[in-house]
């Protein structure tokens, strides 16, 4: 198992065509792989502020999906295929590219695949290499939490699931689709067929 439990990285999209239009002024510079400062300004009145902020790992503008996904989520797969549990969640404003990094923009270049195609390939491919005895059961779910409503996107009628714990189940939510899959063709949604 990795050295510790919960691993914070961070990533700094580039300016979009917006942003460059406004002559936007890039506000953080990146001192080392988990440093990097942030200057801030209120829009003139006081000079402009510089903090530091630490990471695990800090992901620059230029740093690549295959970057991104050896340092925050292969080790978490590797544990999850050695029998532990495992979470990767991407936080931030909106248009800050969560959607860019987990899924990534063109889920048929290899190249530019997020983290989800890239660990449904990893998993079958750990799968694929295991020792023959061992037996595994892939289950995907695939929910949307929008405006505090969980939504099944594997089933549009089911728009306002309830998140549930119960002794033996842990934390669920109750009446989700789960779809076995024995391949990565079979994985569902988007990523069907591409990985
Ligand atoms: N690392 C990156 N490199 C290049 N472009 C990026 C990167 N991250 C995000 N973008 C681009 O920035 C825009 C916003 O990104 P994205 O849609 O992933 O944001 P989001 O956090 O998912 O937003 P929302 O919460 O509104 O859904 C997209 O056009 C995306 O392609």
């Amino acid at each position: 198992m990795s050295d510790t439990n919960v691993k914070v990285v961070c990533r700094f999209r580039p300016q979009n065509s917006k942003e460059r239009a406004a002559q936007g002024v890039e506000c953080a510079t990146f001192d080392s792989d988990q440093t990097c400062s942030i200057m801030s300004t209120d829009g003139g009145t006081k000079a402009p502020q510089t903090k530091k902020f630490t990471f695990d790992h800090i992901f620059g503008p230029t740093s690549t999906q295959q970057a991104v996904y050896h340092v925050a989520a292969r080790p978490v797969v590797e544990d999850v295929m050695q029998g532990y549990n495992g979470t990767i969640f991407a936080y931030g404003q909106t248009s800050s590219g969560k959607t860019h990094t987990m899924q990534g923009p063109d889920i048929d270049n290899p190249d530019d695949r997020g983290i989800i195609p890239r660990i449904i390939s990893h998993i079958f491919e750990a799968i694929g290499g295991s020792k023959a005895h061992l037996e595994f059961t892939v289950q995907v779910s695939y929910v949307e939490i929008y405006n505090e409503k969980i939504r099944d996107l594997l089933d549009p009628r089911k728009s306002n699931l309830v998140i549930h714990e119960s002794p033996t189940k842990g934390i669920y939510i109750a009446d989700v689709c789960e779809q076995y899959v024995a391949s990565p063709d079979e994985t569902v949604g988007p990523y069907k067929g591409v990985v």
